[in-house]
């Protein structure tokens, strides 16, 4: 179970702070979940996440069943014992990766697929996934959704929506509710579908509720509209996830829109492909302009990797692929994330909010 209390709300906007308790802790929100898939934030080991002040992260149904296999998991005692992990974890239900896979057939039971480790085909229903995550034991448990690409009509989109309704109602039959369940509100860009949705999985009793499939490519705009939109159609009293983003434009909108979490995996992704994220903007670190520059990363960071190295360093670990260069850019990226969203929980505490959100954009932080 997870027990969840609104602390502050904004007088003008719809931002909030709130206080999250698990058994693995209490965390506040609005909180930025760092993405670990194969229960590693990669790049990382977990002292550094502790140090860093991460109090959950993401795990993954779908990649933690492929590999290590629930017989390895079952053996260590669930994912906490086997990462050594002891804050908490959210697991995503396998529901958006098994969507990515190509050679797959959605039935009403579940997914058919071929696992793309050793070509074995899978059924992912409802029911699996609920075991799969109830043996990894986290926190917070995902109810299984169908996710559709956006662009597919709307007939289509329809029937995905009363799926993955018919899919969460095999959830919480199926789980013991040993961890806290949330449901996952679908709909792609059409709002009668969204609010379908929401009313759909917002009357079951979910610990809280996930927005899914946006930040998928579409404009700010439509992703602000429909999240806007949606978002109103939750419940206050329980936790609200964006599912899936995580750049600090996303962020602010998010959680002016009354999220309370949010997940992501740029900050690693983009740490390894030598982009840092700083309070003046992205710096790509790779560019030969940073070759004798004793400057850090972001004068305004005070994590480890900008007390100590210098972009020229760092530019020359990428200019040899170290692998040294790519754990310091996720480190810093991450930290960066963490320290955003806890500037902006302090913010809103203050009624500082729309300040905050004025101050990024006067760093082109936000558009
Ligand atoms: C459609 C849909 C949907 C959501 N369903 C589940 N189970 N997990 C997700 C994970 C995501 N990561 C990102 N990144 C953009 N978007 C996501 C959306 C979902």
């Amino acid at each position: 179970m997870v027990k969840f209390t609104v602390t502050k709300k904004d007088p003008v906007t719809s931002a909030r702070t709130g206080k999250l308790e698990t058994k693995h802790g209490v965390f506040e929100t609005p909180v930025f979940m760092p993405v670990g898939t194969n229960a590693t934030v990669k790049g990382l080991w977990q002292e550094q996440l502790k140090e860093l002040g991460a109090r959950i992260i993401l795990g993954n149904a779908f990649h933690l069943y492929l590999k290590p296999g629930l017989e390895v998991i079952r053996s260590f005692g669930g994912l906490h014992s086997f990462m050594n992990w002891n804050n908490s974890i959210l697991t995503d239900s396998g529901g958006f990766q098994v969507f990515s896979l190509k050679d797959k057939k959605v039935l009403d039971e579940g997914v058919l697929f071929k696992s793309p480790i050793d070509g074995s085909k899978i059924m992912m229903t409802p029911e699996l996934s609920m075991e799969i995550q109830m043996t990894l034991g986290s926190d917070i448990a995902m109810a299984f959704d169908e996710c559709v690409a956006p662009e597919l009509d709307r007939t289509y989109a329809q029937e995905s929506v009363e799926r993955t309704t018919r899919w969460a109602e095999k959830c919480l039959a199926y789980h013991d509710r040993s961890q806290a369940l949330f449901g996952i509100v679908q709909g792609a860009f059409y709002k009668d579908l969204r609010e379908k949705s929401a009313r759909e999985i917002t009357a079951m009793d979910f610990d809280g509720f996930a927005v899914g499939g946006l930040s998928v490519g579409e404009p700010f705009e439509v992703t602000r509209d429909i999240l806007e939109f949606t978002t109103k159609l939750l419940p206050e009293d329980k936790p609200r996830y964006l599912m899936g983003i995580g750049t600090p434009d996303m962020i602010i909108m998010a959680v002016e829109n009354g999220i309370d979490m949010f997940d992501c995996v740029l900050p690693t992704r983009m740490g390894r492909h030598g982009t840092a994220l700083t309070w003046s903007g992205k710096i790509n670190l790779k560019a030969a302009r940073h070759k004798f520059s004793k400057e850090p990363i972001d004068p305004e960071c005070n994590c480890k990797v900008c007390r100590s190295y210098s972009k020229g360093y760092i530019y020359h670990l990428f200019s040899r692929d170290e692998l040294l260069g790519k754990m310091m850019l996720s480190y810093h990226n991450v930290h960066f994330l963490l320290d955003f969203t806890d500037r902006l929980r302090n913010a809103i505490r203050e009624e500082r909010f729309l300040e905050f959100k004025e101050l990024c954009t006067r760093k082109q932080l936000i558009k």
